[in-house]
């Protein structure tokens, strides 16, 4: 089987440190660059030693990489950073970004929700978003794909096909959210040590000021052809990966849960759960699904639906190989049919 040249900007990163791990046992990719900013130099088993038994370029500053020798490139880059690195890269080479820089089409929305002006217009025009399964016709031919917000798939899984069956009010949608620290990334935050986070929970980023919002307001307002504004509440747990979204609707139930399901049929990575049933992120650790349930609320005409993914997997790094699989013509599944890791 060919096997495609891969680089990995950001492999000192979590998603980096991930898509190394998934990459590994790809039988179509080959890793022949990695990059870090203060850890190049570096061995990867000597900033990840769970990678140890693998064999490994060594660690680069982006400006070392040849990328004539790169048939596509991951970049698991901070927001703002990424465009900058972007921009300057081969413009024929594949790019699957991982970073926020990419997904939002309106150069004023992403100063709205980034809080400063896109400085790649072009870049953000060209880039197609990243949530496969509603996608991948598009995905197939781009040359740049924007990943999406691990918080925004999640909340993505559970409503999308219920705005497009026009089967829920628009006007009355929560999304209450959990998430892992390492959706936080690997540098270091003060709020983030063992201490400060392990013994308790805490909201963040209430009020509509979420920056996944901006990927919401999107999607959302596409798919129902006028605006659509959600309700979001995200919360940390002290847990390493993955995300549960409990999603509150006005809808029938049981109509809530046969459209998702039929919408789900055929897709590899999205398990409906029989009506009632609801997921847990202990089964998807690990993993590129994603598990949906659905159970009728106490008061008539209201719904719950519950979605749980990991964070760096399906929410970011196999969501990034899946599309990648895509615009390399291999089989889409190729690298991820791994089972999630339990207990
Ligand atoms: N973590 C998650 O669950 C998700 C993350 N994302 C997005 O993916 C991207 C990567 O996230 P994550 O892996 O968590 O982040 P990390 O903070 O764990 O890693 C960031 C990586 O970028 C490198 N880096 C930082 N600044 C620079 C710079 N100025 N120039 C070059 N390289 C730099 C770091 O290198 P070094 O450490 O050597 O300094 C490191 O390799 C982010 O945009 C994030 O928002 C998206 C979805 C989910
Ligand atoms: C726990 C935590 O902090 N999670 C991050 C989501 C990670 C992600 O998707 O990041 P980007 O949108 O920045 O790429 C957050 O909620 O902002």
């Amino acid at each position: 089987m060919t096997q495609h040249r891969i680089a990995i900007l950001g492999a000192s990163g979590y998603t980096g440190a991930e898509l190394v791990r998934l990459i590994a046992t790809h039988p179509a990719m080959k890793i022949v660059a990695l990059s870090a900013d203060r850890k190049a130099g570096m061995a990867m088993d000597q900033v990840f030693p769970f990678l140890r038994h693998l064999d490994l370029p060594v660690l680069q500053k982006i400006d070392e990489i040849d990328f004539s020798g790169v048939d596509l490139c991951f970049c698991a880059l901070p927001h703002a950073t990424t465009q900058v690195v972007v921009n300057a890269l081969p413009r024929n080479l594949k790019i699957v970004d991982l970073s926020a820089d990419f997904r939002l089409r309106d150069p004023a929305e992403y100063e709205k929700w980034y809080g400063q002006p896109h400085t790649a217009v072009e870049l953000q025009r060209e880039a197609v978003y990243g949530l496969t399964e509603f996608y991948r016709d598009e995905i197939k031919t781009a040359r740049l794909v924007a990943g999406t917000g691990c918080n925004a798939a999640t909340g993505q899984f559970a409503l999308r096909p219920l705005i497009s069956a026009g089967v829920i009010d628009l006007d009355n949608i929560l999304i209450d959210l959990k998430a892992g620290v390492s959706g936080a990334g690997r540098s270091l935050k003060e709020n983030l040590l063992h201490a400060e986070l392990s013994g308790g929970t805490h909201t963040y980023s209430m009020g509509g000021k979420h920056r996944h919002l901006g990927e919401f307001d999107q999607e959302f307002s596409k798919i129902a052809g006028r605006p659509v504004q959600v309700r979001f509440s995200p919360h940390l747990l002290p847990m390493n990966r993955g995300i549960l979204a409990t999603v509150y609707v006005k809808a029938d139930p049981q109509v809530v849960h046969a459209t998702l399901a039929k919408a789900y049929a055929a897709e590899p990575f999205l398990k409906v759960l029989p009506f009632g049933a609801l997921p847990s992120t202990r089964d998807i650790a690990g993993s590129n699904f994603c598990h949906l349930g659905v159970i009728g609320d106490r008061v008539p005409g209201h719904a719950v639906v519950v979605a749980v993914l990991d964070n760096l997997t399906k929410g970011s790094s196999g969501q990034a190989i899946q599309n990648a699989n895509l615009m390399l013509g291999i089989e889409e599944t190729a690298g991820l049919m791994l089972a999630p890791v339990f207990p």
